[in-house]
């Protein structure tokens, strides 16, 4: 028998006052499926006792933190994207993804997650003949750097290299007078104006480069990935799932 879907789903939004958090009420306001159950930002959180079925989060590591285990306290659904997390941060979201249903991305675009998946093939055929960098540009809001979808290209291109990604990723390249290795993994970030996000793999050759590049002009898209994200991730048990594997297999 098939999963039986609520005639509304119940979202509570942890960064509701933020521009994704905005977006994502703008959305769910003109759509009957999805029901705007709690909010909770900087000063305010959800109510104890409130009822949903799900919990997205786009917000501030520090907000994340206690939404984390107000879902982990409440055996809800949790869709997390925010971006800049601590070592100590991601290693509670995995102990949490043993007793509730995560999905956790930097980025819920649909072309983003294509890209990873292009970008790793890439890298792999063209093999070490071939530099690697990414390049990032987002508005000027914006406190994390590299962007979170940066490092998870990073960490495509270094597993399809076979490369450690701590050992490969080069972040700053003013302090060292040598010239790269093949075995690096290099970013530069670019911030401002109101950039939505725009993300490049670079792979050099000799003779030829190949740039494969993601501009997001809305931020709706976002939204709307995390919303089907939070729908599917209602028919999942227990564990820590990336949106890549819920939307393109
Ligand atoms: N995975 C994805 O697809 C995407 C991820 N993101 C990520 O989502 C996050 C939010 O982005 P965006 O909406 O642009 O950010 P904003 O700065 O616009 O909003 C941040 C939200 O978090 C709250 N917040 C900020 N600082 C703190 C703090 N110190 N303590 C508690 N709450 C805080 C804000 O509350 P208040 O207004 O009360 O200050 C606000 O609700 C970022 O990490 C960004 O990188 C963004 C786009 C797409
Ligand atoms: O802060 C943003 O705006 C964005 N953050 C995400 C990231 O850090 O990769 C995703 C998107 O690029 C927008």
């Amino acid at each position: 028998m098939g999963y039986a879907w609520p005639m509304s789903i119940e979202v509570l939004l942890s960064g509701a006052t933020g521009t994704i958090g905005r977006a994502l009420i703008a959305f769910m306001d003109g759509e009957e499926h999805y029901r705007l159950a709690g909010t909770a930002s900087r000063d305010r959180f959800f109510e104890p006792d409130v009822d949903a079925d799900v919990v997205i989060d786009f917000s501030h590591p520090s907000l994340l933190e206690k939404t984390l285990a107000f879902a982990h306290r409440r055996r809800l659904p949790l869709v997390i994207g925010t971006t800049g997390l601590s070592a100590e941060l991601a290693g509670h979201i995995k102990q949490a993804a043993a007793d509730i249903p995560i999905c956790q991305a930097a980025n819920f675009s649909i072309g983003v997650n294509l890209l990873m998946r292009l970008a790793g093939q890439a890298a792999a055929i063209l093999g070490e003949d071939f530099d690697l960098e990414i390049t990032e540009v987002h508005h000027r809001r914006k406190i994390d750097a590299p962007s979170g979808t940066a490092l998870a290209l990073g960490a495509t291109l270094a597993k399809a290299r076979g490369l450690d990604i701590d050992e490969a990723s080069v972040f700053d390249r003013t302090r060292h007078r040598i010239p790269r290795s093949k075995h690096e993994i290099g970013y530069q970030s670019i911030r401002g104006g109101d950039v939505v996000g725009e993300h490049t793999v670079h792979l050099l050759g000799d003779g030829e480069r190949l740039e494969l590049t993601h501009r997001a002009s809305r931020r709706e898209v976002f939204a709307q990935g995390a919303l089907l994200a939070a729908r599917k991730l209602m028919q999942r048990s227990a564990g820590l799932v990336d949106f890549a594997d819920l939307v393109l297999d």
